[in-house]
């Protein structure tokens, strides 16, 4: 596109903004609850919901819980709602067994929204951290992350998740070689139609501190991430990882954290044109709603200018931990 610019005053600008009305008329992008997708935490017990200090508004919810947010989210119109297990301590070994068990607490939760919302699209995430003793994606030996063999322990995840009923398997490992071994995996086991999003661009960023507090990682790790998830200085390799992630078999593709990489969700949808995605995650979160709860900034506003920013760049929809929020706003509930 070559943008026209006149002369000025041929050209005034501002024509356009004199009103509410040619605004809207002159709006180049929109947000609508279909561009949402809620994460969700699920922990065991029953009637529980166990509030995230750093992530006000957010809690852990037991399975029955777990259910009433999903009955929630279709009321609202929100299309999907994404699931991260907080694992017993207990059930977090170095093998990470309780990834890939079909009654896991993950598992169990798939098969209770699946049961009671059907139509709702349910995606999960696919990584070892909740479960691992160490906090870490993959499987570690001797203070190396093993890439070929987590990735295997992944595709045992996969299609424990898969046979539960998932809709859309959300690989957020960065391991090598994962997307091509999930994707003939489902496709080998009936399950050719479960879609995967893959995390192909997942940046080693501070922004993920509160989430590991949520799913109880955060204390547990040992080291960082920064032999597997990306250099936040980079980004064609992020060009890469996607094209290669596309080339084996996701059907989708996101970019994370959100704000801060919105270059990246730019040029993503303008190389590859796929159904493209961002993470608002935790902290972006955190830093909003704590600037808010100071009276320093309007949440509400800036929860909305945030949002509509990922649409501007190029994103077909926002995993947000604000999707009930902003969908009550957009369906004129709120
Ligand atoms: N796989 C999910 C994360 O790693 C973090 C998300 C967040 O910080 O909200």
């Amino acid at each position: 596109m070559r943008p026209t610019i006149g002369q000025y005053p041929a050209t005034r600008f501002r024509r356009l903004r004199k009103s509410d009305a040619l605004r809207r008329l002159s709006q180049e992008n929109a947000l609508s609850v279909n561009d949402l997708i809620w994460p969700l935490f699920v922990r065991e017990g029953e009637n529980v919901s166990e509030p995230v200090t750093s992530m006000p508004g957010v809690q852990r919810l037991s399975v029955d819980l777990i259910v009433k947010a999903a009955e929630e989210a279709a009321e609202l119109g929100i299309p999907a709602i994404c699931l991260f297990p907080y694992t017993d301590p207990d059930n977090r070994t170095d093998d990470c067994a309780e990834a890939w068990n079909p009654d896991n607490i993950a598992n169990r939760a798939i098969r209770a929204v699946k049961a009671a919302v059907p139509h709702m699209a349910l995606m999960t995430d696919v990584a070892l951290d909740p479960y691992n003793a160490n906090g870490h994606d993959g499987l570690v030996q001797d203070g190396i992350i093993l890439n070929d063999e987590t990735v295997e322990a992944l595709v045992k995840m996969t299609l424990a998740q898969a046979d539960a009923g998932a809709d859309i398997i959300g690989p957020s490992d960065m391991m090598d070689g994962r997307i091509g071994a999930m994707r003939l995996a489902l496709e080998m086991s009936g399950h050719k139609d479960v879609a995967i999003l893959s995390y192909a661009a997942k940046y080693a960023s501070a922004f993920y501190g509160p989430f590991r507090d949520a799913v109880g990682a955060g204390s547990r790790l040992v080291g960082d991430k920064n032999t597997y998830q990306m250099n936040p200085a980079n980004a064609d390799e992020a060009m890469r990882l996607i094209e290669r992630d596309l080339t084996e078999g996701a059907d989708m593709v996101m970019v994370k954290p959100g704000l801060p990489y919105l270059d990246i969700c730019r040029r993503a949808k303008d190389t590859f044109g796929a159904p493209t995605y961002a993470y608002q995650v935790s902290g972006e979160y955190a830093m909003i709603m704590a600037a808010a709860a100071n009276g320093w900034i309007d949440g509400e506003k800036i929860m909305l200018e945030s949002l509509m920013a990922f649409r501007r760049a190029g994103c077909d929809g926002v995993l947000t931990y604000f999707a009930p929020r902003v969908a009550r706003i957009l369906q004129g509930k709120a």
